[in-house]
């Protein structure tokens, strides 16, 4: 019996991984795709055509950037659609617009002209009652320090030779954004809590509280 079965959750669940880069959305994706027999929906950095241009050159490459990404989650979705779910998902759609083209905006590095042209997009194709919300967002949070020496540990170049006020910045925004999140039900885990690296069979306590969420979600629907 896997840990699905055992808690009793629906097969065709729908659960995304949110928080801010280096934070352990991918570590955390896999563990629970692997623990609940779930397939998995990763965001692909290798393949991104913009994602080093981008950093080597924000105002340049902010805006490219941001359709990539929108067009990309959104051929996800309609997989994840397509498969009646079952699905983890390597960060949410509306951190796209929420933490990552707001904080250009509001920075400098995305005109108010391409802003507006990509939020009139992204609501359009997201914020309507025809585009399925997840039924949980798992939002990972932690220490800045932490996050940083993740960042750096990981190695990624393009982020590597990111200033930290960068990072910085996104972790309090994100702060904000997750406390008026409000589009599905919400499970926040602090990374301090747990350790997926070393102790992997922790993620059964991960699991017995993502069922408990989505229970309780489940009745208030009803
Ligand atoms: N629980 C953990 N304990 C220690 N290191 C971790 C943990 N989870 C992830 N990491 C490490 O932190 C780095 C970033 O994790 P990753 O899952 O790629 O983050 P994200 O997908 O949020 O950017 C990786 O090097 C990963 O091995
Ligand atoms: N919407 C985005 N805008 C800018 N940069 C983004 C966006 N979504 C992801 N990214 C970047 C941040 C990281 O460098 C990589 C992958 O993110 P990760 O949190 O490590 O999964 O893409």
């Amino acid at each position: 019996m896997n840990l699905r079965e055992k808690y009793n959750i629906p097969s065709n669940t729908v659960i995304t991984i949110a928080g801010t880069v280096g934070v352990g959305k991918s570590t955390m994706t896999k563990a629970l795709a692997q623990s609940l027999n779930f397939r998995t929906s990763f965001e692909k950095v290798d393949t991104n055509p913009y994602l080093d241009k981008f950093y080597d050159d924000f105002e340049k490459w902010s805006f490219h950037l941001q359709i990539y990404f929108l067009a990309e989650r959104f051929k996800e979705q309609k997989r994840i659609f397509e498969y009646g779910g079952g699905f983890i998902q390597d960060r949410s759609i509306y951190e796209d617009t929420g933490i990552f083209a707001k904080m250009h905006y509001d920075k400098g590095t995305m005109s108010p002209t391409d802003y507006e042209t990509y939020t009139n997009l992204f609501e359009a194709m997201v914020m309507t009652p025809y585009f399925p919300h997840p039924d949980l967002l798992v939002y990972l949070e932690g220490p800045i320090d932490d996050i940083i020496g993740r960042i750096q540990e990981r190695g990624r170049e393009m982020e590597q030779q990111t200033p930290t006020g960068y990072w910085i910045e996104m972790h309090d925004r994100y702060e904000n954004w997750i406390n008026s999140f409000n589009s599905c039900p919400v499970l926040r885990l602090d990374i301090n809590d747990y350790d997926l690296v070393k102790n992997p069979e922790q993620i059964e306590c991960i699991v017995e509280r993502i069922a408990y969420m989505l229970e309780q979600s489940s009745r208030f629907q009803k």
